[in-house]
């Protein structure tokens, strides 16, 4: 793994951080700071074309559209805005045509530039239209939520929903750039600000403990959206998920760490019909689960699930799954991507900042569900 921070340069304190993606010629940086929507700087340097379409929903848009349409005015002749309707449940096929309809209505050639401004919905749905676009045409991050700016933006998974199970249809498909303005977080509802810790939460246990240790020691400055906190928050988890995408970008193996809580958390998700619980959430109580496997496995002591669901709870997230039932549970964990042959594998962590994937016996699961829900 490679993660590479770029030192802030000495001109100016509030110069962005940037992080690196190393993926070779699709590699790409992550620029993470204050006020970066209105500076110049920030849009220089993309990929040229004659349009810009920034797609975005019907949230965001009010926002912080015409700010992003101000700053690529000088750089793209024309820039158009797409507003999407908000919600897990338009992550599906239907609301991926609409942005097809928009690229072809508007005679959109295949250098067209895609920016993604909002949450993770926005940016995997935007990235799997770029990637199938005319078989492909380049798109830019823009995260506006805490889970968008420390996982969905970066990395490349791109995809859509089926009722049947989270992203199923999809595309690994790199941006061109990410940009983490940390301001629009102000705006962000406080249950959206828990959800994108749980993914802040997850990097800990799978990789490193003393961000683990810091997370614990600063979650109330970052429940109550301190700046500094948040900016170390997205900075060392953007390092961590670009050294993972950096060493295994199409999860042929390492990747798959990324995915701790995911296996419990998608099965709450579809479970409960997209958007009632939100990602974060799913992931959060996920990850007790996960780490409850992990204890009855014997792979870790109990005070490790007792340490991950305090600090869960601390990040107001919820740490009992509903009652969908064991049968219903491993129905849906079956279709995740992980499984093999029918037979489901977890995330677990085998001691402080090091996860594997294992299977586990249908009974242990289940007594992992009855104590978890
Ligand atoms: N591709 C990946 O690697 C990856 C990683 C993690 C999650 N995801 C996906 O990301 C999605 C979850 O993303 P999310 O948590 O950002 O949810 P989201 O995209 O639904 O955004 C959350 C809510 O916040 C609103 N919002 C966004 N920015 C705002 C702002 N600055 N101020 C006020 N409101 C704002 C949105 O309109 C929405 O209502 C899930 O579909 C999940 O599967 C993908
Ligand atoms: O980037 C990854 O790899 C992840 O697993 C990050 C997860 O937080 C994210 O929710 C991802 O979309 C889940 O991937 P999936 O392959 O299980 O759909
Ligand atoms: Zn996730």
């Amino acid at each position: 793994m490679n993660a590479k921070t770029a030192p802030a340069s000495p001109t100016a304190a509030a110069d962005p951080v940037t992080v690196r993606v190393d993926l070779g010629d699709r590699s790409y940086d992550i620029l993470i700071g204050s006020g970066l929507l209105d500076r110049a700087e920030t849009w220089a340097g993309l990929p040229r074309a004659s349009t810009a379409l920034i797609v975005t929903n019907t949230t965001v848009a009010p926002l912080y559209a015409e700010r992003v349409q101000a700053a690529l005015q000088p750089h793209y002749p024309r820039v158009r805005v797409l507003a999407l309707p908000d919600g897990e449940a338009h992550k599906d096929a239907a609301t991926l045509e609409r942005i097809y309809d928009e690229l072809l209505g508007q005679a959109c050639d295949r250098k067209t530039v895609l920016f993604a401004l909002g949450g993770g919905v926005v940016g995997d749905m935007t990235g799997f239209a770029a990637a199938c676009y005319m078989r492909g045409v380049p798109f830019v991050q823009v995260p506006t939520t805490l889970l968008a700016q420390v996982d969905s933006s970066v990395g490349g998974k791109t995809a859509i929903n089926h009722p049947m199970g989270k992203n199923m249809i999809g595309a690994f498909y790199q941006p061109q750039r990410v940009i983490c303005d940390l301001d629009t977080l102000d705006t962000l509802p406080i249950r959206e600000l828990s959800a994108g810790l749980a993914e802040v939460i997850k990097y800990g246990p799978i990789a490193d403990p003393e961000f683990l240790s810091w997370i614990e020691a600063h979650i109330d400055a970052l429940m109550a959206r301190d700046k500094v906190a948040l900016a170390h928050a997205v900075r060392r988890s953007c390092e961590i998920k670009a050294a993972v995408v950096g060493s295994d970008e199409r999860e042929g193996g390492v990747r798959a760490i990324l995915n701790f809580g995911h296996t419990f958390g998608h099965a709450i998700e579809a479970g409960l019909g997209y958007g009632e619980w939100l990602h974060g959430e799913g992931v959060g109580c996920g990850m007790v689960m996960a780490a409850e496997l992990s204890v009855r496995l014997g792979l870790m002591p109990a005070a490790f699930r007792e340490r991950l669901e305090a600090l869960c709870v601390r990040a107001g997230l919820p740490v009992r799954g509903p009652a969908l039932g064991a049968a219903r549970y491993l129905e849906l964990m079956r279709v995740d991507k992980k499984a093999e042959g029918g037979e489901i594998r977890f995330v677990v962590i085998d001691r402080l900042g090091s996860a594997r994937m294992q299977g586990a016996p249908d009974t242990m699961v289940t007594g992992v569900l009855d104590a978890c829900c």
